[in-house]
């Protein structure tokens, strides 16, 4: 099945996307996305550029030889533009195999490992009270797992927060919005948010919580501990991530379970998280982390040392990403939950796809391939929008960790 065709197709239904379309001499195509928030652009032409000429003519059904081509062929090896680009040749040439064995991906990595993928939704509210209902609301709609974030007092533009009422949309603006952090406030207020929840709906639910990269290491460890009566099922991204060592830190003081890694892009930056144990859930996910053939890696790595896989889900991955994430944690042996934010109604029909939810469970269907399609003609009638992540300052100006 030789590759003839490969193209980039930007849309902005409710946000941007980006996804690569492969076709091949057989009729058959796969779809990946490769959507980097807040900077589309530079994979777009990374891929176009740079990749797209190399996959005309390949064989589609050498994957890997076409990821190590990719990976090794560039010499300028890593980073999120290039692992993203990869990530989608890799999650469209995984669908066309898929598709031309006529199984639905999960059943191509090895098989269904449990019956359902196990997902974890976004309740927000603008302050304690509302952020509780959300949490309520959440658990109506029959998810198990919920992740909690609040506006907090004084704090304008807390991180997390949405203006809207299924999800939230931070690349709101053609330049960065300004935010501002108070680590004070926030390492008072976020034991009574949990406490709170706990009082109104019990300790059965689990909950989650993001730090979105903002403390110091030992104002992490602090935060852990003053969470632990609340038992989280994990506190994520609780310090930056770059000096993996710091964890050591955080792990010395406490024992609410800790997730990393949804900007992580290749399997160095967790290896030793992962390898001292110093995280219980990695977050690395298809798009942003070289594709389907780079997550087993990580994953394979990762159930050596008893951590288990928490894959970002947020809405600026694409249905496509979503697709493909669910296939592998359905196959995946040391999975631990799935994020799961709802997309736009104008995206889903952009993206028709197979997977559904069901009592707190996601299913990535019976479809052949990753489930996940592209309608062109709908796409093209939503162009890209110019859109930056917002920043973040402190009372002072001094900038700070978005
Ligand atoms: O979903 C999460 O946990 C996030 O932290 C979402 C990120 O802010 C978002 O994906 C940035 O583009
Ligand atoms: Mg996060």
């Amino acid at each position: 099945m030789i590759i003839r065709n490969a193209k980039v197709i930007i849309c902005s239904p409710g946000r941007n996307f980006v996804t690569l379309k492969i076709e091949t001499d057989q009729g058959v195509y796969g779809i990946g996305d490769a959507t980097l928030n807040g900077r589309e652009k530079a994979v777009v032409a990374y891929l176009e550029d740079h990749v797209v000429p190399l996959l005309i003519g390949r064989d589609a059904s050498r994957i890997e030889d076409i990821w190590q081509a990719l990976y090794r062929g560039a010499y300028w090896r890593r980073g999120p533009i290039t692992m993203t680009a990869i990530a989608a040749v890799d999650t469209a040439l995984w669908d066309i195999k898929a598709k031309a064995a006529g199984m639905p991906l999960y059943q191509l990595l090895g098989g269904a490992s449990r019956n359902g993928v196990l997902v974890y939704g976004h309740a927000n509210g603008a302050d304690i009270a509302e952020t509780v209902d959300q949490v309520g609301r959440y658990k109506d709609m029959g998810y198990r797992a919920i992740r909690a974030q609040s506006g907090i007092p004084g704090v304008k533009g807390a991180y997390g927060v949405g203006r809207g009422d299924m999800y939230y949309e931070p690349a709101d603006a053609i330049l960065p919005t300004e935010t501002l952090w108070d680590t004070s406030s926030y390492v008072t207020f976020a034991p009574k948010l949990f406490e709170a929840i706990r009082n109104e709906h019990g300790d059965e639910i689990e909950l989650l919580h993001d730090v979105h990269h903002r403390l110091s290491p030992i104002e992490a460890g602090r935060l852990g501990k003053s969470l632990e009566p609340y038992r989280l099922f994990w506190m994520e991204d609780c310090t930056s991530a770059e000096n993996q060592e710091a964890f050591q830190l955080v792990r010395q003081h406490t024992v609410t379970p800790l997730a990393v890694g949804e900007i992580f892009n290749s399997i160095h930056d967790c290896r030793e998280l992962i390898q001292n144990q110093l995280i219980d859930y990695i977050r690395a996910t298809v798009v942003h982390a070289g594709g389907i053939t780079h997550m087993r890696q990580i994953a394979g790595l990762a159930a050596l040392y008893q951590v288990r896989t928490g894959c970002h889900g947020a809405t600026d991955l694409s249905p496509a990403s979503m697709g493909a994430a669910l296939h592998f944690d359905l196959w995946v042996p040391n999975f631990g939950i799935q994020e799961y934010m709802r997309h736009s109604e104008e995206t889903d029909a952009v993206f028709p796809h197979s997977y559904n939810f069901e009592d707190g469970y996601l299913h990535p269907g019976e479809t052949p391939g990753i489930g996940v399609d592209i309608d062109e003609k709908l796409a093209a009638k939503y162009p890209y929008q110019p859109r930056q992540l917002p920043i973040a300052r402190l009372r002072d100006g001094t900038m700070w960790n978005w």
